[in-house]
């Protein structure tokens, strides 16, 4: 299931649940970028109304660490979700006050799982949580957003465009369409999209032989392990093992289930082409690069397939 404290427009209602907010209601200083602003369609007085009160340009002291030195840039994707993904109904108004500690931060404090130059697959990228915040946090990973809704896919293209992020390719498609096209991935992520039994069978055709999946998920992560160990097993999962990131930067910290792929299992929920009418997982937009990003300190991931090569005409 997905997890409700996330996500919102056309996959459901937004985040209803009350949190923190260190956020001043004062005037940006994060621009929202002209060319987004021009293809936004046009809001309700509601949701513009939510969109110009929260004003996001203030971090909070820890995304300062979590982010260090990539944090303006961390701030420009707060403000794009905060207007845009507002706007565009991705991201619920509501979640607008805590889009730093409860999206940005709580997808940075992941990035230390990620070997340096890893190629990572993000599934169910939606408005780029985590797989935008991880390509921000961390140029030298190459990451591919897979996302099957074309508003979705639009967004986050027009996203890393404005970001000025080299290490993104933007597919739409469904996780088990577009097995064998964009390449088998050092890690596999994914955030409020589906229990782990069902993202286990959608993630792990995506990942290497001795790749992982990093499932983040929420204070479920004990019983879905319990729930699920055995279907996993059978689609070539190791034992699932909880991470906790973030602890002592925020409370709750980050939990993270993580799932090796020991072995490749034929058929272990991949239906590559099965024709679902929303993509099968061409490209959007290549990354600069082509082939999996910036990569630094000599370690390479897999990046073999990544640009698809079937070009830059997916359905908008
Ligand atoms: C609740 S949203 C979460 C979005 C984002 N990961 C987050 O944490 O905000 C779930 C996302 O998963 C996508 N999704 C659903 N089924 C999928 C599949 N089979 N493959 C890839 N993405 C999928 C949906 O389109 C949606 O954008």
């Amino acid at each position: 299931m997905t997890d409700p404290r996330f996500g919102a427009g056309d996959d459901g209602p937004g985040v209803t649940t009350p949190g923190p907010s260190s956020v001043p209601a004062s005037s940006s200083s994060y621009a929202a970028r002209p060319g987004l602003a021009q293809n936004a369609p046009s809001s309700s007085a509601e949701v513009s109304r939510d969109v110009s009160a929260v004003d996001v340009s203030q971090p909070p002291a820890v995304a300062r660490e979590v982010f260090g030195d990539r944090l303006a840039l961390a701030g420009e994707f707060a403000q794009l979700l905060a207007t845009e993904g507002v706007v565009r109904g991705l991201i619920g108004p509501r979640e607008t006050p805590r889009i730093w500690e409860r999206h940005l931060v709580n997808c940075g404090v992941i990035t230390h799982l990620f070997p340096i130059g890893a190629s990572v697959v993000d599934v169910g990228s939606g408005a780029g949580l985590p797989g935008i915040v991880l390509a921000v946090a961390r140029p030298d990973l190459g990451i591919t957003l897979v996302e099957p809704l074309a508003r979705r896919t639009a967004f986050l293209t027009e996203v890393v465009d404005e970001l000025g992020l080299d290490n993104v390719t933007v597919v739409r498609g469904r996780a088990e369409e577009v097995v064998g096209q964009v390449g088998e991935a050092d890690v596999v992520t994914a955030r409020a999209v589906a229990a782990l039994d069902k993202l286990a069978g959608w993630c792990l055709p995506l990942a290497r032989v001795g790749g992982r999946l990093l499932a983040l998920k929420g204070s479920s992560a004990e019983e879905e392990i319990d729930e699920h160990r055995a279907a996993i097993a059978r689609i070539g999962g190791g034992e699932p093992v909880i991470r906790l990131c973030g602890v002592g930067l925020i409370d709750p910290p980050a939990t993270v289930v993580e799932v090796v792929k020991e072995r490749a299992v034929g058929g272990s929920g991949a239906r590559s082409g099965s024709g679902s009418g929303v993509g099968s997982g061409g490209p959007v937009r290549g990354a600069g690069k082509g082939s999996g990003g910036r990569r630094s300190g000599g370690a390479r991931g897999s990046d073999q397939g990544r640009g698809g090569g079937r070009g830059n005409n997916r359905r908008g």
